[in-house]
């Protein structure tokens, strides 16, 4: 089947890429990372039936996933289903979703000799099933809400390709990051050229806003952050931009999400993005004293609170809106939302986002 990204239904519910780019809205923007997930029972369901990538790589089935959460909840955006593994993948490495113990690469790269296995040549063209998977999601939103695409950014990534999965430490890419600086260096290159043109080819897939996560972040320092995470986000947020406007492509609003770098909001505030992710350590007041009146904040409730009775989950919803006030904020959790979170919970927050100024 072919997918047109062109004649796309007309968004009717503009109101978190008015917030991304620093206009007035209509009510407070929410959507919750990994709102496609365990949570859902029509999810699991589809991956009884369905191996992860497998989800990723057939437009069907991560459009069904995709909606699962648009039908349920009154949210203002969605995101397309696929996981920032792919980008390994598309470089030639093995990545399994392992039941239970999350992603596995069965041969990580364990010595720097390794990333010369790496070959970048055609990598966007094995990503095509993103692109089909956005275009479809286009379609099939019907101009509901606005559509994420999204990328790992590239410490995030070469952590996990070195690791060989998720890790309590980073300890090995830490360690590649202090013994040989120049090939990290390299490598983070190598993966900021391939996720500049990933995010390229999501726009013009269909994409409308795009989220970076730097979820690795908070295992290395400040000062790591700043010479091996900082440098690459902002080249990606340049060259991404660049290469839209070569290609007479209208740019969209652009997400940094780096998990644990609270510790260096002011430094991200310069990076040039529209919209910075907030883990849930910091106080939103904190943050806009930091990063100032022209960046639009995007969190920031601990996913551990959606546990909490709803009466809670309503009044500390309702204050972190609050406190964020209703311009340039876009309410989200502060990381992604856990497998045994209860339904109800979910639409609690929602619904209390959207109510949180009505009196
Ligand atoms: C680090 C990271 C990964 N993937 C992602 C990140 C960055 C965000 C973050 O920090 O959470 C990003 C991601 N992964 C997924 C999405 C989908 C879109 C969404 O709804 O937000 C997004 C945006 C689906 C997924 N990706 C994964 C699931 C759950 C696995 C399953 O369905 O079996 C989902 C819904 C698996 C995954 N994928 C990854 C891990 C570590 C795991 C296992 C952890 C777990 O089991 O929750 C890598």
């Amino acid at each position: 089947m072919q997918y047109q990204p062109k004649n796309f239904p007309v968004l009717k519910n503009d109101n978190l890429l008015r917030a991304a780019r620093g206009d007035k809205v209509d009510r407070v923007p929410v959507w919750v990372m990994r709102q496609a997930g365990r949570y859902l029972p029509e999810f699991r369901e589809v991956r009884a039936e369905s191996d992860f990538f497998k989800v990723c790589r057939t437009p069907e089935l991560a459009v069904e996933v995709t909606m699962q959460p648009i039908r349920r909840f009154d949210l203002d955006a969605s995101i397309i289903f696929s996981d920032i593994l792919v980008i390994p993948q598309a470089l030639g490495m093995e990545v399994e979703m392992r039941p239970g113990h999350g992603p596995v690469f069965p041969e990580p790269l364990q010595d720097i000799k390794d990333v010369s296995r790496l070959n970048a040549d055609g990598a966007i063209d094995r990503l095509k099933y993103v692109g089909d998977a956005i275009t479809l999601m286009r379609h099939t939103l019907e101009g509901k809400v606005p559509l994420f695409g999204f990328t790992g950014a590239p410490w995030t990534l070469m952590g996990y390709m070195i690791e060989g999965g998720g890790s309590k430490t980073m300890s090995k890419a830490r360690s590649w990051l202090k013994d040989h600086s120049e090939e990290s260096r390299n490598l983070l290159s190598l993966l900021t050229d391939v996720i500049v043109d990933y995010l390229v080819m999501q726009v013009k897939a269909g994409a409308q806003i795009l989220q970076v996560f730097e979820s690795s972040a908070e295992y290395i320092s400040k000062e790591e952050f700043i010479e091996f995470a900082l440098p690459y986000l902002k080249e990606i947020r340049i060259k991404t931009q660049e290469k839209l406007n070569k290609q007479d492509i209208e740019l969209v609003p652009m997400v940094v999400f780096a998990k644990g770098a609270m510790h260096s909001l002011a430094e991200m505030s310069d990076l040039g993005y529209d919209v910075i992710g907030l883990d849930w350590t910091v106080d939103p007041e904190e943050a806009r004293k930091i990063v100032g009146p022209n960046v639009t904040l995007q969190g920031n409730l601990n996913p551990q609170d959606l546990y909490k009775s709803q009466e809670e989950i309503r009044e500390l919803t309702r204050t972190m809106v609050r406190k964020f006030g209703k311009d340039r904020y876009i309410a989200n959790l502060g990381h992604g939302i856990t497998p045994q979170t209860p339904i109800e919970s979910m639409t609690t927050f929602v619904d209390t986002v959207h109510s949180a100024f009505d009196d």
